[in-house]
């Protein structure tokens, strides 16, 4: 991939997931710049070599992409003063949930080239899945950029329409935090049945990862197959799987998923 100097707005967990995902895959530290008010955050970063700044400002002069990746709740704090910088020959990309492109044209005007993406965390170990969305005159070159440096980190999909993006921080961005919770309560419930937590944590994650990886492995077989392959009759995987059904937990998921959706909804007109 082509290599660009690239200012990150915001030092948080999805930078650093990014960031040491990049790094990884062999991104020249030094064409990386971290600009974070917390010194203890940038001292994360320095570590591996990048540049950090607490000037967002003066950190953006020479870059050629900068990478949004502060709350969007301060997002229009934060682009005020940058908005003095001539960002017409800039890459902007924001990966904040609820920020659409038509909001950071308003907030810098003179940026032509906007990509909003949706990543998520598992980009820190490469298995990152990201929704991108770039405005039309955004040239296919740096669409290509922005294609290459998220697949660096892991999967891509482009969105032909912006406000699908809410359904991709649904399924992607903030799903994570679903396995983790659904991990969590079962180590708990092993732990409360007499096994130690290390050996409750090693049964979870590896049945989760062995289970992602036969998703993975056969994309012709529908996951009812997977569950129903696991699922002898009158067994114990029936028994589990009905204490499921008596509590509704498809309808629960499909609620919580909804939550997520409205919620970025809510953001875009709220910042
Ligand atoms: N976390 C996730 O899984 C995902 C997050 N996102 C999006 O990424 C963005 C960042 O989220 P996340 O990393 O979780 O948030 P964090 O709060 O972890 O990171 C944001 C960082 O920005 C810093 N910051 C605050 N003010 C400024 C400023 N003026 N200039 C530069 N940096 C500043 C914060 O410092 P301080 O803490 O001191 O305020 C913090 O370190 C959000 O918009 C979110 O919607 C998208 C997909 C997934
Ligand atoms: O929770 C959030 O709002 C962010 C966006 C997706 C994941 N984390």
């Amino acid at each position: 991939m082509q290599h660009k100097l690239i200012s990150f707005i915001g030092g948080g967990n999805m930078a650093q997931a990014i960031v040491f995902g990049l790094l990884k895959q062999g991104y020249p530290a030094e064409l990386i710049c971290v600009c974070d008010p917390n010194q203890h955050r940038r001292d994360l970063f320095s570590a591996q070599g990048t540049q950090v700044s607490d000037d967002n400002v003066k950190a953006i002069q020479d870059a050629e992409v900068i990478l949004l990746a502060v709350k969007p709740q301060i997002m229009a704090d934060v682009c005020a003063p940058l908005s003095a910088v001539d960002f017409s020959n800039k890459l902007v990309i924001s990966i904040a949930a609820g920020i659409s492109t038509a909001r950071l044209t308003a907030l810098l005007p003179s940026a032509k080239n906007i990509i909003r993406v949706m990543p998520n965390t598992p980009a820190l170990v490469s298995q990152g899945m990201a929704g991108l969305f770039a405005t039309e005159q955004v040239p296919t070159a740096l669409k290509q950029f922005a294609q290459d440096l998220l697949s660096a980190v892991g999967k891509i999909c482009w969105l032909e329409q912006e406000q699908d993006m809410h359904s991709v921080t649904a399924g992607s961005g903030s799903s994570p935090a679903y396995f983790f919770l659904f991990m969590e309560a079962m180590q708990q419930a092993l732990v409360e049945m007499d096994l130690d937590p290390q050996t409750a944590r090693l049964l979870v994650q590896q049945s989760a990862l062995g289970a992602a990886q036969m998703v993975i492995d056969n994309p012709q077989t529908a996951l009812s197959a997977l569950r129903e392959n696991v699922t002898s009759k009158g067994g114990t995987t029936a028994a589990a799987l009905a204490v499921f059904e008596q509590k509704n937990m498809t309808q629960t998921i499909k609620q919580a998923m909804q939550a997520c959706v409205q919620r970025s909804q809510e953001m875009e007109s709220l910042f």
